[in-house]
C-alpha cells in the first residue's frame, strides 16, 4: 500500500491491477474528513476475457470433495462453480434469474457463482490463500477466545426497533450473498472436529478445514469437553479453477446473485426457478394446508432440515438457507405469498396476460416493493437517512419521478468486507426468545431459538404463523452493540445437543479465512486516522476494550475488521461506527446504481410508468404482513419500529395499499 500525492492509497485489487477503489462515502458525523470522499468510484471487477498468466494450482476441492476423512460425503450445496455468462445479451424488460446481462457489456457482473468484490487487497499469510496470520509471526488468539473476551452476551432489548427489523436484514443478506462450499446451517459434511468435539489431526483433516480451537477453561464448552468447533473454508476461484483465475491472491466465490432481486424467492438460475414455479397463472408453487399456502415441501427432509418428528415439514425455496430459523422461513413465506397475490390480481386485471407475462410482471413488482422497503424504510434505520441522502442512496423526489442513476462503471458485486464483516455486525440484533402473540398483542408463549434451528415446521402448528409474525413485529430486537445472544453464541445449531457453535467466533474465523484487510487498513481506507499504536484506537473504541484487545493480539495491526468495526461507537443517527458505516454505505450505493433494473430507474424498457412508480412507493413492511399473514387483522404503520403512541397498532385497512389497477393493460415489452 502506497500513499499517493493526493493522499489516497493506491492499492492492488485482487487481480493485481492498480486501481483506486475509493468510495464516494461522505461521513455524516462531525469531525470526519468529508472531503476525502467526493471521488468517483472505480470498479474493481474482474476484467473479462483475459487469459491466465500461470497454470492454475491443483484444486483441493475437486480432488477431495467427494471423500472426506470419514469416507464419502454428501454432495455439497453451493458447490463451487465459476459462472459462465451468455455470449450475447438480449435486451429484455425483465431481469434474468442468474443476474447475467444486467450489465450489458459485462454480462458476468453480479451473477451467481462469481467472486466477491474487494475494497482492499487481501492479507493472506502466504499472499495467495492461507488464512491471515499475525504481523508479528506469533499466533493470533483463538476466534472463540476473542468472542468470549471482547464480546458480551447480555440481553439488552432495543428501545426503538422490532425483531422483524433484524429478520428483514437476514433476508437482504441472503439475497445478496452466500459463500461457496458451505451448508451454513446444516451439519457440514466436512468434519474438522470429531463428533465429540476433538480436533481431527492435521494429517487426516480435509484441506478446507480451519477448525476453531476452543481455549482451555472455556466457561461453556469445557463443561462437555469440546475443544474444537467445526469450520470449513469458503471456496475460491483458485479452488474451483475458474478459467479466468490468473494467479495471485485467491478470491472467495458467492453462489447467489449480488443484486437485490429476490433471488432467494425465485432461485439463482432457470433450472432452480423451474422447480419452484407453477407455470400457471404466473404463480410460484405453493402447497395448501389448513386453508393457507405454504412453501413447497422439500423432498429431502433429512438432507435439508434437522426435523425430529417424522411428520415435520421442511421447505424448498430459491435459497437453501430457507429453513435456518422460524423468522426467516416466515418472511420467505410472506414474500412468496406476495408474488402469488400480485400474480392473481394482475390476472384479474389483465385476462389476456399469459403465464410468462404474469410471472415476470408479478416478479418485477414484488422485487420493486422489496427494494423500496429496503432502501426507504429499512436502510435509513441502519445507515441514517441523512447519510443516505448525502451519499445518493435515496432521493427526495416527487412521487412519480424516476431516478435515473444507473452507472455502468459501478461494479454491483457484493464486497467481501461487507458480507464477511460489516453486515454481520447485525448478528448482534438477534433475539434468542421468539414471542407468540395474539391479535391483541398479548403473549401466548415463546420459543427458544436453538430448539428450532432448521426445524421450520413449527410455523405451521396451530396459529403459530400469525402469532410468531405478530411477535416479530412487536417484540424488540436486541440492541445493536457488542452483545450477541447466548442462543447464537453457545447454542448455534445445537440440534439436540446441550451446546452448539458460536456465531461470533465463526464470523471472526471467516474474516481470517477470507484474508480481509485489517481494521486499521479499513480505518485508513475510510478516511479515519491510521492507528500507530493501541492508544490511537481509543478515539472510537472504549479504552477498557482496547486494554482487553491488547491482552489478546500480538500487535494493534492484527485486529480484524470484524472485531474492530464492531467495537466503534456508533455514528449519530446510524447503527454502526464510522468504519462499518463507510463499508455499508459503499455497498448499498453500488447495489443501487450498479443495478440497471433498480426500481426507480425510469428507462423506457426496464422502468415503471410514473403512475406505477408512485404506487410502488406506497409499499411497506406493515402492508406485506397484513396481506400475507394467515389472518392478521392489525399492524402498526411502521413495522420496523416498536408500537408506541405515535406508532399505534391499527386495523390493516388503515395501511396504504399498492393499487395494481395502474398495471391494467400496460402491455409489457417482450424480451427473452
Ligand atoms: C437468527 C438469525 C440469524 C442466524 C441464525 C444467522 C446465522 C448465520 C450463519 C450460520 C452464517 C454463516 C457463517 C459462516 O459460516 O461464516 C451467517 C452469515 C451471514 N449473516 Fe447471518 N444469521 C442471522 C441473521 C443475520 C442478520 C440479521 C444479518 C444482517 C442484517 C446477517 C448477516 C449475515 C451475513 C452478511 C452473512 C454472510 C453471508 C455470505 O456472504 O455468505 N445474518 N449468518
Ligand atoms: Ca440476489
Amino acid at each position: 500500500i502506497k500513499v499517493s500525492t493526493t493522499g489516497y492509497h493506491i492499492l492492488h485489487n485482487e487481480h493485481g491491477v492498480d486501481a483506486f477503489p475509493q468510495h464516494r462515502y461522505v461521513p455524516s458525523a462531525p469531525g470526519f474528513p468529508a472531503s476525502a470522499f467526493a471521488l468517483p468510484l472505480v470498479s474493481n471487477a474482474v476484467p473479462t476475457g483475459f487469459a491466465p498468466t500461470s497454470p492454475a494450482p491443483a484444486n483441493p476441492f475437486v480432488t477431495l470433495s467427494t471423500h472426506g476423512p470419514y469416507g464419502p460425503q454428501f454432495p455439497q450445496p453451493g458447490r463451487a462453480q465459476c459462472a459462465v455468462p451468455p455470449p450475447v445479451c438480449e435486451k429484455s424488460t425483465y431481469r434474468t434469474l442468474d443476474g447475467s446481462c444486467n450489465h450489458l457489456e459485462r454480462p458476468q457482473l453480479g451473477m451467481a457463482n462469481t467472486r466477491y468484490g474487494r475494497l482492499l487487497s487481501p492479507r493472506y499469510a502466504d499472499g495467495v490463500s492461507a488464512p491471515t496470520a499475525s504481523v508479528t509471526g506469533q499466533d493470533l488468539p483463538s476466534a472463540r477466545l476473542v468472542s468470549l473476551v471482547i464480546f458480551g452476551e447480555m440481553d439488552v432489548p432495543d428501545p426503538e426497533y422490532t425483531l422483524i427489523n433484524m429478520q428483514w436484514g437476514q433476508i437482504m443478506t441472503h439475497d445478496m450473498s452466500m459463500q461457496a462450499g458451505g451448508t451454513q446451517s446444516k451439519k457440514h459434511p466436512t468434519r474438522c472436529c470429531t463428533d465429540d468435539g476433538r480436533l481431527v489431526g492435521l494429517d487426516t483433516a480435509h484441506k478446507t478445514c480451519f477448525a476453531i480451537i476452543v481455549p482451555d477453561h472455556d466457561p461453556v464448552y469445557s463443561q462437555v469437553g469440546t475443544e474444537c468447533l467445526n469450520f470449513v473454508r469458503t471456496l475460491t476461484d483458485l479452488d474451483a479453477r475458474c478459467p479466468d483465475y490468473r494467479g495471485g491472491p485467491a478470491e472467495q466465490l458467492t453462489t447467489v446473485t449480488s443484486y437485490m432481486d429476490l433471488s432467494l424467492v425465485y432461485g439463482n438460475s432457470i433450472q432452480q426457478n423451474s422447480q419452484i414455479r407453477a407455470f400457471q397463472g404466473g404463480r410460484m408453487i405453493v402447497e395448501r394446508r389448513n386453508g393457507a399456502d405454504w412453501l413447497p415441501a422439500s423432498r429431502n427432509v433429512t438432507g435439508d432440515c434437522d426435523a425430529i418428528e417424522p411428520t415435520e415439514v421442511c421447505y424448498t425455496a430459491g435459497d437453501i438457507r430457507v429453513n435456518q430459523n422460524p423468522g426467516l422461513t416466515i418472511l420467505h413465506t410472506i414474500l412468496l405469498r406476495e408474488h402469488n397475490r400480485i400474480a392473481g390480481e394482475l390476472a384479474k386485471l389483465n385476462p389476456h396476460f399469459d403465464d410468462r407475462t404474469l410471472f415476470q410482471e408479478a416478479r418485477k413488482i414484488n422485487i420493486a416493493q422489496y427494494q423500496y422497503i429496503s432502501y426507504y424504510e429499512w436502510l435509513p434505520i441502519f445507515l441514517g437517512a441523512e447519510n443516505m441522502l448525502k451519499n445518493r442512496l435515496i432521493y427526495k423526489v416527487p412521487e412519480k419521478a424516476p431516478v435515473n442513476d444507473f452507472d455502468p462503471s459501478i461494479d454491483p458485486s457484493v464486497i467481501n468486507s461487507h458480507a464477511t464483516a460489516a453486515f454481520r455486525y447485525f448478528h448482534s440484533q438477534i433475539e434468542g426468545r421468539l414471542d407468540l402473540l395474539s391479535e391483541l398483542r398479548s403473549v401466548l408463549g415463546s420459543l427458544r431459538l436453538s430448539d428450532w434451528f432448521n426445524r421450520p415446521g413449527i410455523i405451521e402448528v396451530g396459529d403459530n404463523f400469525d402469532s410468531l409474525t405478530r411477535g416479530h413485529s412487536t417484540q424488540p430486537e436486541e440492541l445493536t452493540d457488542i452483545n450477541f445472544d447466548r442462543e447464537i453464541k453457545h447454542f448455534l445449531f445445537r440440534r439436540n445437543m446441550p451446546f452448539g457453535s458460536d456465531l461470533r467466533a465463526i464470523d471472526i474465523q471467516r474474516n481470517r479465512d477470507h484474508g480481509l484487510a485489517s481494521y486499521n487498513d479499513f480505518r485508513q481506507f475510510c478516511g479515519l486516522r491510521r492507528a500507530q499504536s493501541w492508544e490511537d484506537y481509543t478515539d472510537l473504541i472504549d479504552r477498557a476494550i482496547v486494554e482487553k484487545l491488547k491482552t489478546l493480539y500480538p500487535s494493534h495491526e492484527d485486529v480484524e475488521i470484524t472485531v474492530g468495526g464492531s467495537l466503534e461507537s456508533h455514528v449519530a443517527g446510524a447503527l454502526a461506527g464510522p468504519t462499518f458505516l463507510c463499508i455499508l454505505t459503499e455497498q448499498f450505493y453500488r447495489t443501487r446504481v450498479g443495478d440497471r433494473f433498480f426500481f426507480e430507474n425510469g428507462e423506457k424498457y426496464v422502468g415503471f410508468t410514473p403512475d406505477q412508480l408512485a404506487e410502488i412507493r406506497k409499499a411497506s413492511m406493515a402492508r406485506l404482513v397484513c396481506d400475507n399473514g394467515n389472518n392478521i387483522q392489525s399492524m402498526q404503520q411502521k413495522a420496523f419500529l416498536l408500537v408506541s403512541p405515535s406508532n399505534p397498532v391499527v386495523p390493516c385497512s388503515n395501511i396504504p395499499q399498492v393499487d395494481l389497477t395502474k398495471w391494467i393493460d400496460k402491455k409489457p415489452h417482450y424480451g427473452k
